[in-house]
């Protein structure tokens, strides 16, 4: 489903260019390793089309994405931060990521509410980002990813500073999607998010 092929990059021309390749199936999830500063957001944002690589490919389905807008890529993201509109409070976050148009069916907002609750926000659609606890904001990062309900998800360090609980609720949520077929790209630290959660577990 995804291929990533000989996909080279540098931040400056005189610096030795990564390169990263490996396959990735519905359902799957790669754990990328490595110590801080290996490269494991790089790669993370050449998938997502934040960065654009020297050479290679990024193919999806067998089309390349390298085209592709980072909006119009079957791709949700959550990084370690800056995952949310700061004027948008958390019900028009999650809305905006699943309509660009915010335009939920009841269907939908039921969702919403239901994920709301599961995730232990019930009652704080109406909060601002900068009312919230880091943790809190992850959650809401993870859940508005989860709902949008793309084929993969990039998670970088997805559960960092959350408590062992919600931790423990998010990766049985990110377990649930996977076994109806989400692929992930994992970049985490923590040995038991990867041991949970990857099929695999590269070394950068
Ligand atoms: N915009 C940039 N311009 C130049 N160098 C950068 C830029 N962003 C990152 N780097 C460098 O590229 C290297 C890889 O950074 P990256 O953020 O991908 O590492 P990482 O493995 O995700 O680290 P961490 O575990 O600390 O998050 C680092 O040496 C970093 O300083």
């Amino acid at each position: 489903m995804l291929d990533v092929q000989n996909l080279t990059f540098s931040y400056a021309p005189e610096q030795t260019p990564w390169t990263f390749s490996f396959q990735l199936e519905p359902g799957e999830c790669i754990a990328i390793q490595g110590p801080s500063g290996s490269g494991k957001s790089t790669l993370m944002n050449l998938l997502a089309g934040f960065l654009t690589p020297r050479s290679g490919d990024l193919l999806w389905k067998g089309r390349s994405l390298l085209k592709t807008k980072p909006w119009e890529r079957p791709i949700t993201s959550v990084f370690q931060e800056n995952n949310l509109f700061e004027h948008l409070n958390v019900l028009r976050n999650i809305g905006l990521g699943i309509h660009p148009g915010m335009k939920l069916s009841v269907a939908q907002q039921q969702a919403v509410e239901n994920g709301l609750r599961e995730v232990g926000l019930g009652g704080l659609g109406r909060r601002m980002p900068s009312e919230l606890s880091g943790g809190q904001r992850q959650r809401v990062a993870l859940l508005r990813a989860l709902l949008r309900d793309q084929p993969l998800l990039l998670l970088d360090e997805p559960l960092t500073g959350l408590d062992a609980e919600t931790r423990a609720l998010l990766r049985s949520m990110l377990l649930q999607h996977k076994s109806r077929g989400t692929a992930i790209v994992l970049a985490s630290h923590d040995e038991e998010d990867r041991q949970r959660l990857a099929d695999t577990v590269w070394n950068l």
